[in-house]
Parts: C-alpha cells; sequence; structure tokens
C-alpha cells in the first residue's frame, strides 16, 4: 500500500488523489445546482488528474445530489473504466476538450435559462458580449472596452457528430462555447479556475439577455 493511501470502512485502498478528484466535481454539482444551471438531471463535470486520469459524472444523475460514487472514472477516449457504469452522454465533448489541450484540467457543462434561450435565438453563428466590466473575469483581459465571441453549434443527439462540428474551432475557443437551445460548455486548469469562468459567463449571459428583453 502506498504511503500516502488510506482505508474506507470496508478496507478499500483510497487514492487522495482519485477521492479529491471525485470531491471536487461532487462540490461543482452543488454549486452549480445552487445557481440554477443543472436542472433535472441536466449538465455534466469531469476533472483530469495530473497523473492523465480522467473522473465524469455518471449519466443522469441530478447533479446538485451527487455521491462520490456518482463519479466514475474514463479512459481519454471516453469509455469507462469499470465494465457496466454508464459516464456521462456528453462524455466526448469532454474528452475532446483534454485530447485538444493538455493544461485543461476541468469541463463543466451548464443549462442555464441564459444559456438556453440566447443560444437558440441568435442568427449568427457566435454570440458577442461586450461592454460589460466582469468580461476581466478571463484571463487577459484589462477593459471593459473589449469583446468576446461565444461559438455557437447546433444541437446534436449524436454527440460523436456534434464533436467533429465543434473540432475544428477549437483552438479558437478563449473561454466556451454554446449548444443550440441546450447549453453551455467552459473548462479550466483546475476546478476554481473552471467555476470561476462559468460564473462570469453566465453572468454575462444574464445580462446580454436583459438587455435584449429591455429592447
Ligand atoms: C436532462 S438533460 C439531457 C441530457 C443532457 O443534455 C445533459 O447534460 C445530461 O446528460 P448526462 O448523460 O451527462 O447526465
Ligand atoms: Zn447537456
Amino acid at each position: 500500500m502506498a504511503l500516502n493511501s488510506r482505508l474506507d470502512e470496508e478496507n478499500t485502498v483510497l487514492d487522495p488523489a482519485w477521492e479529491q478528484a471525485r470531491k471536487d466535481i461532487v462540490r461543482a454539482g452543488q454549486r452549480m445546482d445552487q445557481r440554477g444551471w443543472v436542472p433535472a438531471t441536466a449538465g455534466n463535470i469531469s476533472r483530469r488528474l495530473t497523473d492523465g486520469r480522467i473522473a465524469i459524472t455518471r449519466s443522469g444523475g441530478h447533479k446538485g445530489f451527487l455521491s462520490v460514487d456518482d463519479v466514475i472514472e474514463i479512459t481519454p477516449d471516453g469509455r469507462p473504466v469499470q465494465q457496466g457504469q454508464k459516464a456521462s452522454a456528453e462524455t466526448l465533448l469532454h474528452t475532446q476538450l483534454y485530447a485538444h489541450n493538455p493544461s485543461i484540467g476541468a469541463v463543466l457543462h451548464g443549462h442555464s435559462v441564459a444559456a438556453t434561450v440566447l443560444s437558440r435565438d441568435e442568427q449568427s453563428d457566435a454570440i458577442t458580449l461586450e461592454g460589460y466590466e466582469v468580461l476581466k473575469v478571463f484571463e487577459g483581459q484589462t477593459t471593459h472596452e473589449t469583446s468576446l465571441d461565444l461559438p455557437l453549434f447546433a444541437n446534436d443527439q449524436d454527440i460523436a457528430r456534434l464533436a467533429t462540428h465543434v473540432a475544428p474551432h477549437l483552438s479558437n475557443m478563449p473561454v466556451g462555447y454554446l449548444i443550440r437551445g441546450h447549453g453551455v460548455y467552459v473548462w479550466g486548469p483546475d476546478m476554481p479556475t473552471a467555476l470561476a469562468r462559468l460564473e462570469g459567463l453566465e453572468f454575462l449571459l444574464a445580462c446580454h439577455l436583459a438587455h435584449l428583453q429591455k429592447g
């Protein structure tokens, strides 16, 4: 047994880094639920450990009421490591981000009202957020006199096919992207950063929606 390992009640060897990743995901789900970004069983959450292992939410659970057992390990190409487990239906959208950028350590997907409504209504292929002080939450932004383009992709129940539409744009997405009538994907080097980016983005989307509704 490794020096930094512990045993649970059933004397199973616990791996501290893995257990921490699972707790990070459970807490992120609680936070996203408190903010109303993961209604019913919507949304999914993943974390990549420094050794390359990937933890992701199982499919179909309520993300505000996860237990660590609802977080499972997947291979880099998105297959559950343990037979019989069912990873998020959108696993391939997570693994394509990890494969694209080795510095990504956490990926969040939510279904807020603002992300869902705005992504349906916008006719062009991106939503432009500009003139807001909170844009400075994103690295490299030092003034509100800037703009951020959030790419929009058509929703598709075939996630592998949806991933092929996202793939050519991955190098040109500073913050995240939207799927029409569905939700938002955001990532970061670690869970706190990914959550802060999601919070900033959700605030900006809510402002944009309110602004459009005002007319
Ligand atoms: C009830 S929302 C439909 C599925 C979805 O879009 C989602 O984000 C949750 O899917 P998962 O398989 O990750 O639970
Ligand atoms: Zn979804």
